[in-house]
Formats: structure tokens, C-alpha cells, sequence
């Protein structure tokens, strides 16, 4: 089932184009890895997707799920390290459904222990968020952002400033998550990491005359923006996957 179908979308700021006339669908459980050069827009159509940033032409459709449904992981900014908060203060935020509710329920307080057992940091629960290393803290923000989803999450670049233990610890997390049923949505400059993790890559192209991409992990390898793009060998087990979405 598609979740998500961004059509003919432009988007931008105050009129300004950065991406133009982008199509793609996202379908339930997908893997989708947004890869392309600094200031292509990734983080723009992340804000597109999560409605914080609506298309200045074009549309995106939500089928099955509400916008505020999405969880989301920001890009790490250097302020999140000291938020004085602990770590189940910090968890509980995300279970806030802009909609509903604004104080925490008993459902709220399981929700948030049940995220902090999946990213295996239950016992950290009391502990204060600034005094955890980054990978830590990436977990419990990660934590975060599943309380407010049982369907999409949307990472921004979740692995910036993590030792390469952290970040394999973080990719397996993430998968984990993909392999329950959770669609993920993932801005990410690993692109020998994305072609080997995700279902689909969307190549945003800097400039809003480049060709951008779409399709499964392994024709973007086998295309030529991926080609230049990858120092890898296609990761497939055998060639043979189906090319069932259209590309534009
Ligand atoms: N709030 C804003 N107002 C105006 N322009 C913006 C705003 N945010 C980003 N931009 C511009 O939009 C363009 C795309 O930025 P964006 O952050 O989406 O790129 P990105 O692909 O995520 O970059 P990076 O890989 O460096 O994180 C850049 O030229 C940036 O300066």
C-alpha cells in the first residue's frame, strides 16, 4: 500500500526553488535513503514530508496515515547535547500527539519504556540526557521519535559525530525497526550504506535543473548518477530484482 506520493512536487522557501518537479511513492515498510550533494534539499523534503514545509507547487498525498503520525529524528544540532531533561523526560516528548493531548497518559509512560527497551537503553531511564555520549543520546532521541509512530520515521543524517561502533549499533537499530513493519525515511550521506540497507534510494540532485533519481537500491547502482556517486559493487545476492517503479 503507498503511504506516501509526492507528485510534480517543487519545493522551497518563500518562493525560491531548491527541489523541482519530484515524483515518487512511498509504500508500507519501505527503506527509503535520500542521498545526494550538500545543499540539494534532502532536509527540504524532509520538511515537505512532515508538512512543516508545504510544496510550492505539486502535492503530497498521505494515504493510510496522518502527517502528525510521523516520527522524526532531527539532524543533531549541537544545542540537543545539553537539554536539561532526563532521559524518560526527554522519551515522553515525543509521545505528545500534536493533536490530542497535551499532559503524559499511562499509555504514554509504556509507550516510552517499550522504545527505551528497543533501542536497549531502559536503564538509563532516570539518567540525566546530557551526561550520555553521543550515541547514546542518538538512541534516546531515536527512542523519541518511535513514540510519536507505529507506521513512518523520518532520520535526518542519525549517524553524524558517531564512532564507527556507534554508528553500525545505530544502522542495526534502524533496520530492526524497518524488519517490524515500521516504514523508515532516512537522509544520509553513507551512500555504500544506503545501497546496501534500504529498499529504494531518492538521489536529489544539487541545482534545480539536475536530474534526480528513483528506484530500489539496486538501479541506482546500476544508473549512472549512482555509478559516479559509489566506490561498491552492487550488494545484491543475485541480479534479479523487480524494476516495478517508475523513475523520473
Ligand atoms: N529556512 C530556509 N530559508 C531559506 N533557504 C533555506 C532554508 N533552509 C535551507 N535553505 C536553503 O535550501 C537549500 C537546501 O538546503 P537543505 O538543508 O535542504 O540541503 P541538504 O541537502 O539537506 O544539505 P546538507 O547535505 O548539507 O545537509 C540550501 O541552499 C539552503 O541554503
Amino acid at each position: 500500500m503507498t503511504q506516501i506520493k509526492v507528485e510534480n512536487a517543487t519545493m522551497g522557501y518563500e518562493g525560491v526553488p531548491v527541489i523541482k518537479d519530484l515524483s515518487f511513492q512511498i509504500d508500507e515498510g519501505d527503506y527509503v535513503c535520500i542521498v545526494g550533494e550538500n545543499g540539494s534539499g534532502k532536509t527540504t523534503l524532509m520538511k515537505g514530508i512532515l508538512g512543516l514545509n508545504p510544496p510550492l507547487k505539486g502535492s503530497i498525498k498521505y494515504n493510510g496515515l496522518d502527517k502528525n503520525e510521523i516520527g522524526y529524528l532531527p539532524q543533531k544540532k549541537n544545542i540537543q547535547k545539553d537539554f536539561p531533561a532526563s532521559v524518560m523526560e526527554v522519551v515522553l516528548s515525543g509521545c505528545i500527539n500534536r493533536k490530542y493531548h497535551i499532559f503524559h497518559n499511562k499509555k504514554d509512560k509504556e509507550n516510552a519504556i517499550r522504545h527505551l527497551q528497543m533501542v536497549n537503553m531502559l536503564d538509563y531511564k532516570k539518567h540525566s540526557f546530557s551526561q550520555l555520549s553521543g550515541g547514546q543520546q542518538q538512541r534516546i532521541l531515536l527512542a523519541r521519535a518511535l513514540c510519536a509512530t507505529e507506521k513512518v520515521i523520518v532520520l535526518d543524517e542519525p549517524v553524524t559525530g558517531l564512532d564507527p561502533i556507534a554508528t553500525a549499533d545505530m544502522y542495526s537499530l534502524i533496520k530492526d525497526i524497518n524488519h517490524k513493519g515500521i516504514t523508515v525515511i532516512m537522509v544520509t550521506h553513507d551512500i555504500n550504506m544506503a545501497v546496501r540497507q534500504a529498499s529504494h534510494i531518492l538521489h536529489i540532485s544539487a541545482g534545480t535543473e539536475g536530474t534526480n533519481f528513483f528506484g530500489t537500491a539496486h538501479q541506482y547502482v546500476h544508473s549512472s548518477v549512482g555509478s559516479k556517486f559509489l566506490l561498491t559493487e552492487c550488494p545484491c545476492d543475485v541480479c534479479t530484482h523487480s524494476h516495478n517503479k517508475e523513475v523520473k
